[in-house]
């Protein structure tokens, strides 16, 4: 794991996104494609953002949720809403987008649709501060088989408490991202990230990808 730290999170905001700008675009240099999996919450916005001026060919760049809430597409829960306000305008509203909204009934189709995308080429992932990352969480009735290296790509999950019922991307499509980053603020997350170390992977399913990601992390 690398971590970043960063003195505010203006800074990380936009450092991150030009790395993720870079790496998309060394990604086009070489192949037909990029895929591009990025989470929802209250976090990634400012990413967005900036991102979605980068001059990129966003036409060759397909996007898609880590995880969406099972709420309609335009729901203010929806992480698609978040997707298409924030990061699929300006420049990059060219960009391809495969959404999960209105698939939990399909989830072999919707995983035939996944399959030309993978591995992911560039992951963003958040992280809450009870160690979940997408819609992997701690206690959530299917984690574990969710959790599992022969897991299907997309799963249906239900976390302890929450509103609705979710559709995540699993364990081994997540830790199989050629690059990941995950991004996280303040100091309860902070001291999240040290947890998980001492953590199990069902304890802390953000342990799934930390082997390979670069954290940042911003006050
Ligand atoms: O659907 C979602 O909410 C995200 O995909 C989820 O995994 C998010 O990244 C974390 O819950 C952190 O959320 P915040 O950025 O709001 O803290």
């Amino acid at each position: 794991m690398k971590l970043e730290e960063y003195p505010d999170r203006d800074m990380m905001m936009i450092d991150l996104a030009n790395q993720l700008a870079g790496e998309l675009e060394e990604c086009l240099l070489v192949h037909e494609f990029a895929s591009f999996a990025v989470p929802g919450g209250t976090t990634p916005g400012p990413v967005f953002d900036a991102l979605s001026a980068a001059p990129l060919d966003w036409t060759r760049v397909h996007v898609m949720p880590t995880d969406e809430r099972m709420v309609p597409a335009g729901h203010d829960r929806s992480n698609e809403k978040l997707i298409r306000e924030r990061l699929l305008t300006g420049r990059a509203a060219d960009a391809g987008f495969l959404g999960f909204a209105g698939r939990s009934e399909d989830l072999d189709g919707l995983a035939t649709d996944l399959a030309p995308n993978l591995p992911i080429s560039v992951l963003l992932l958040g992280m809450g501060s009870d160690m979940h990352t997408a819609s992997l969480f701690p206690g959530a009735d299917e984690l574990t088989a969710a959790l599992d290296k022969g897991a299907p790509p997309v799963m249906k999950i239900t976390a302890p408490g929450a509103p609705e019922p979710r559709l995540t991307l699993t364990r081994p499509v997540l830790e199989g991202a050629m690059s990941t980053h995950v991004l996280i603020s303040g100091n309860e997350k902070r001291e999240a990230l040290h947890r998980a170390a001492a953590a199990t992977l069902e304890e802390a399913p953000i342990k799934a990808v930390l082997a390979n990601a670069t954290v940042h992390w911003a006050p």
